[in-house]
């Protein structure tokens, strides 16, 4: 009886409220557990179990619950802002951080123009007073948007969309942002200033858009709000910590400035008796508890957006909005997939097969090499990045010596694991012609040998073979080559250090390098089948041109035998093909 055990499914880890929309889309694929009200305690000790995670702005993603995420790929944050994810500790464990940079603009800026109407036409507080029983028109007059100047600190894509909104009321807008886009600026009637002084002094409103970092941490404080108009109002719809939020109470409470609409807190929800509650409690403030992105609407985008790129990266894909990894774009992404697929099969076959062989002498051990040419020829030479292929290229180096301690290589760690490893992989592009080619694009990875000044050879050499007792010293060794490309979504092989010939690279191969004369087959066949090990596929690969040339006849005699099979071979069954019948090499790989 067949007994079927399946791999357990990814899990997914959401402690917060995430909208169901995007969750749809893993519940089947994945186990999706939403746990909310975890301590940092709770969620440190149940991490470790899960593939994903999926947080909003509460879930503090500190180095300390990082190094619990074993088997952690992914931090997808359902909204903009990434100031409560350590994206540094996750980029060095290789973790993915995405985010959805779009999915709430709207919804932002909405709410800023929301709380810049409310703080102008005193709402909340003409709202509080209707309701206690008063009628107080004469307390509550408010000031009109139309005319006035509307100062924005950011210029990004919740800025500007203020900035749209705003210019229909007819107000005039001004910005502060060094890296602004001045076409977008002027296409949306604002005029950029040089420094953030130019436009505090200036406004009648103040609104801050900018991500929270070191710029922007503490950016609004006494001094700031010292040089504004005594009738300004402020809004702060970005994040808690750029405005500071002492000195904004006393200006408030001093008449030095008008008002304040307040959405984003120092600490969330802010401490007891703290400045921010005692923001919160001033009658010249209206406050909301961080509710810029929630909208329906703006929920549904961050949810299918962020829940997308989760499908991606555990099903092996690239996400289109990685904050610690380039940028793809999902038309190049589809042209490099099965590249990548192919370049990691290429670098991992290149350790498996060069590590250790059996030869006629034994277990052979090389030492592996740390300088790596990759070359990519044809429409490959019009990508914009090969970052993906280059981290494939690192995974699959370093994978077969890695895999057992869990190290997850990707496109986010792929350099600096390389560095520390003194891997230097020197990536070009060659743009010769290839119509004679069968494909259309291929890659060639060639490992480079270490050679003596006084061993300058242009030609190829046969390696340490035994069938010529030739010994060959280290730093005289040729450099070693694999060649590959992509035909039908497969990755196929088309050289093999010396030897030219197309094979798939799938599955467990056993690679054996031979005289190239009758029997070879059914000899390695016969071993085989007597180990129960059925033969799937075969292909021959005989020397390539340029090995032909340089060694002539002495090398003309030999091929590689590469066999597809069902299961790993053994190592006695291995050794039993070495020196009989021709076969003067032989190793195991898996791809
Ligand atoms: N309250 C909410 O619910 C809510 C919702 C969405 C976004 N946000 C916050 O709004 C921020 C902005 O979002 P976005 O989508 O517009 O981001 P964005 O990246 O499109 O724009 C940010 C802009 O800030 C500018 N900037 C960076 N440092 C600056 C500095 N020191 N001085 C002046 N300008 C600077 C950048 O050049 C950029 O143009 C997010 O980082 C997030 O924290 C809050
Ligand atoms: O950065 C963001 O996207 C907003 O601040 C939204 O945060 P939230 O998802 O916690 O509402």
């Amino acid at each position: 009886m067949a007994i079927l055990v399946h791999a357990p499914k990814p899990r997914v880890l959401i402690p917060e409220k995430v909208s169901p929309d995007g969750l749809a889309l893993l519940k089947g694929q994945f186990e999706v557990d939403e746990k909310k009200g975890l301590s940092p305690e709770e969620l440190k000790s149940i991490i470790g179990n899960y593939e994903a995670l999926i947080v909003r702005s509460e879930t503090k993603v500190t180095a300390e619950l990082l190094t619990a995420a074993t088997k952690l790929k992914v931090v997808a944050r359902a909204g903009v802002g990434v100031d409560n994810v350590d994206v540094q500790s996750a980029t060095k464990q290789g973790i993915i951080v995405v985010n959805s940079p779009s999915g709430n603009i709207n919804a932002a800026a909405e709410h800023t123009i929301a709380l810049m109407m409310a703080v102008s036409r005193n709402i909340g507080d003409a709202d509080a007073s209707l309701k206690s029983g008063k009628w107080e028109r004469s307390r509550l007059v408010g000031v009109e948007a139309k005319g006035k100047t509307l100062a924005i600190v950011g210029l990004g894509k919740v800025g500007l969309t203020v900035a749209r909104i705003a210019n229909g009321f007819g107000m005039r807008l001004i910005a502060y942002d060094p890296y602004a886009n001045p076409n977008l600026a002027a296409a949306a009637s604002v005029t950029l200033k040089p420094s953030l002084l130019d436009i505090l002094k200036e406004a009648d409103f103040l609104t801050l858009h900018t991500p929270l970092i070191a710029s922007t941490r503490g950016m609004i404080g006494a001094a700031e709000l010292a040089t504004m108009k005594s009738t300004a109002r402020i809004l702060n719809v970005a994040r808690g910590g750029m405005i500071d939020e002492t000195a904004l109470l006393e200006a408030l409470t001093a008449g030095t400035i008008a008002g304040a609409g307040i959405d984003v807190w120092t600490s969330e929800p802010p401490e007891p008796e703290s400045p921010a509650t005692r923001l919160i409690a001033h009658p010249k403030v209206v406050s909301t508890p961080h509710l810029g992105a929630s909208t329906k609407e703006a929920q549904e985008n961050v949810s299918i957006d962020v829940c997308e790129q989760v499908v991606s990266i555990l099903s092996g894909e690239l996400p289109r909005s990685a904050v610690n990894a380039p940028i793809i774009l999902p038309e190049e992404y589809r042209t490099l997939q099965p590249f990548v697929t192919l370049v990691e099969k290429m670098g991992s076959l290149y350790t498996q097969h060069y590590s250790s062989h059996f030869t006629t002498s034994g277990k052979t051990a090389q030492q592996f090499r740390t300088t790596f040419d990759i070359t990519y020829e044809g429409s490959l030479t019009n990508l914009n990045t090969t970052k993906p292929l280059f981290a494939a290229l690192v995974k699959g180096l370093l994978t077969p010596f890695t895999s057992s301690d869990g190290l997850n290589i990707n496109i986010v760690n792929a350099e600096l694991l390389a560095k520390e490893r003194g891997i230097l992989i020197n990536e070009s592009r060659s743009r010769e012609n290839i119509e004679d080619k069968p494909y259309s694009s291929f890659v060639t990875l060639r490992a480079r040998a270490s050679r003596s000044p006084s061993h300058q050879r242009t030609g190829l050499s046969r390696s340490n073979s035994p069938a010529t007792s030739k010994s060959i010293k280290p730093q005289e060794q040729e450099d070693q080559v694999i060649q590959g490309f992509v035909s039908a979504n497969k990755s196929y092989i088309s050289r093999l250090d010396r030897f030219k010939g197309e094979f798939v690279a799938r599955g467990t191969l056993l690679i054996c390098r031979n005289f190239d004369s009758c029997g070879k087959i059914g000899f390695v066949g016969s071993v085989l089948g007597k180990a129960g090990v059925n033969i799937k596929s075969m292909s021959v690969a005989p020397l390539h041109e340029e090995a032909e040339e340089v060694d002539g006849d002495v090398e003309g005699n030999e091929a590689l035998m590469i066999l597809g099979v069902d299961k790993p071979v053994d190592e006695s069954v291995v050794k039993r093909l070495i020196g009989e019948q021709g076969v003067l090499e032989a190793n195991v790989v898996t791809l």
